[in-house]
């Protein structure tokens, strides 16, 4: 059974190295999460399992690494400036700030009813048009607010309500020497940008037609008002995005194949399809982009359903945004004027041959969420034959931090201690991700540590395999401990590292199951 808490998560996350809080010895800093020694493998291998799916075996992509740190017309000309920002509360007695949606959602059902009345709704069914009508007519929803006696989840009290208004979510920064007024840039939100402002370059140097794709994986920062539930909602994240260029026209289609694509490879991480439901967003929450989104709702322990990944229809908008000479091309999407872009975002038709802005799909998935959610999944507690309670995270082995524990029996016998080592080397060599060498003590301990943390397999030294023990015909073989039934095998160490690698990569035995 997965996870049925956040804080299992958070608690074992802590203690076995996969999050930490950020600057947390100066008293951690709100939004903002170190990676640990297990936490960096499992996100790494998780990053890796994406690009293989998305673009090595795929005919239709390329890869990108862009900056963080953009030009302020690149943000300036995507919307962002004007656009991306959550409406913003205060509180004038607690002086605690929040996101107007988030405290509607914390508030109990009467009190959402009578602020949707104040707004002149029938009731609050309707959730993010009562929103949108509270941010366009801030005087009354002030009043409305105090009025329905909203409480502050801080202090318990009710009122004390500003009117609310739009908070920009993004971080600006200097760049160079001079601190003046035209010397800023903005940090990412997105890094979808990247890929759009690349387009021509990527386009010019590969000679790609379309139907085709970009993959990036790289951090975006949104200054979030209210960061909460863990890695969930994060000032600094990582996403996993792909801007999928296709002729206008074939893009509900590619919609289509890009949501089944996604749901696919969720399962291949070990989200099941039955913990994700699909939200068709409704057209008052699309994002100013975008024609039609997906989001895939993940069913986070604690949280229910929340956002793992958004599949958006951006149409022609992006590139017709960030194009020269935009009265050129027919575009579908309304895009403010563009006199600072030098170059023109087109490709040739396939049909016509006669340029044009083509349409993207683009399914942009969280790192930090997926982090949650395949935790989640592959987090177990069994109880043994004999009561005792256990820990597994039955992780898919591709995505185990250490796919193998050597441990020597006796850490004071060279000859086993030596021999140990030869393994842990011979399995490295396979290059199958990280091969531990384990020898701090307490064999039973050392299980039940790798079981917390994923490790498919352990492998034993012992005195049968140096050809001390009592059964010479042991001599050169180990003991092979499988994570999930617990069973233990003798291999021979010519074989073994034929045996560990087809485990490893799934073409046998019983740990693809998960859950
Ligand atoms: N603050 C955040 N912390 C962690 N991951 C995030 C955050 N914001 C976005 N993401 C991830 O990036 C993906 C794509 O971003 P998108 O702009 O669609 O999110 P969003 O709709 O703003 O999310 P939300 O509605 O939860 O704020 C999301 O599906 C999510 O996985």
């Amino acid at each position: 059974m997965p996870a049925q808490t956040m804080e299992e998560l958070v608690s074992l996350c802590k203690r076995r190295g996969f999050i930490f809080q950020g600057s947390e010895i100066y008293g951690g800093l709100q939004g903002f999460y170190d990676y640990g020694p297990l936490g960096v493998e499992l996100k790494n291998n998780l990053k890796a399992s994406w690009w293989r799916t998305n673009v090595y075996e795929r005919d239709d992509m390329e890869g990108l690494d862009a900056s963080i740190i953009m030009h302020r017309l690149v943000l300036r000309h995507s919307g962002h400036e004007a656009t991306f920002s959550d409406p913003m509360v205060d509180n004038r007695a607690s002086k605690k700030r929040y996101r107007l949606d988030h405290l509607l959602k914390d508030q109990q059902e009467n009190v959402v009813s009578a602020v949707a009345q104040a707004m002149g709704f029938g009731n609050a069914e309707n959730f993010a048009a009562l929103v949108a009508a509270l941010v366009k007519n801030p005087e009354q929803a002030e009043q409305a607010l105090n009025a329905a006696a909203v409480r502050d989840p801080f202090s318990g009290e009710a009122g004390g309500w500003t009117a609310p208004r739009p908070f920009n979510m993004m971080f600006k920064t200097t760049i160079g020497p001079v601190a003046d007024e035209d010397s800023y840039g903005y940090l990412r939100p997105e890094t979808a940008q990247g890929i759009f402002t690349n387009f021509k370059n990527v386009v010019d140097s590969t000679s790609r037609r379309l139907p085709f794709g970009i993959a990036q994986i790289g951090k975006a920062f949104r200054n979030e008002i209210t960061p909460r539930n863990f890695i969930f909602r994060v000032r600094e994240l990582e996403q996993m995005e792909i801007e999928f260029f296709c002729t206008p026209g074939t893009d509900e289609d590619w919609h289509e194949h890009w949501l089944q694509a996604r749901l696919a490879w969720w399962e291949a991480q070990g989200v099941p399809r039955s913990k994700i439901q699909i939200l068709d967003v409704p057209r008052e929450d699309l994002a100013h982009y975008s024609k039609r989104t997906y989001d895939l709702m993940y069913d986070y322990p604690t949280l229910g359903y929340e956002e793992i990944e958004g599949i958006a229809n951006r149409t022609d908008f992006d590139l017709g945004s960030h194009t020269r000479a935009q009265s050129d091309y027919n575009l579908s999407a309304t895009v403010l004027p563009n006199e600072d872009s030098v170059a023109k975002l087109v490709i040739p038709h396939p049909e016509t041959q006669k340029p044009v802005v083509p349409f993207v799909i683009e399914p942009s998935a969280g790192v930090d969420r997926a982090m949650l959610a395949v935790l989640s999944e592959a987090y177990t507690k069994e109880t043994l034959e004999n009561g005792n309670e256990r820990i597994v995270l039955k992780l898919r082995p591709h995505l185990a931090p250490i796919k193998v524990a050597v441990i020597p029996l006796a850490r004071n016998r060279p000859e086993i201690v030596e021999k140990a080592k030869a393994v842990k080397a011979q399995l490295q060599a396979l290059g199958l991700g990280r091969i531990l060498f384990e020898d701090s003590g307490n064999i039973g301990k050392a299980y039940r540590r790798h079981d917390e943390v994923g490790t498919p397999y352990c492998v034993t030294i012992d005195f049968d395999t140096i050809g001390k023990g009592e059964d010479a015909s042991l001599t050169d073989t180990v003991t092979v401990r499988d994570r999930d039934s617990m069973e233990q095998q003798r291999v021979k160490i010519g074989e073994l590292s034929a045996f560990v690698a087809a485990r490893l990569k799934g073409e046998v035995g019983e740990l693809v199951s998960v859950g």
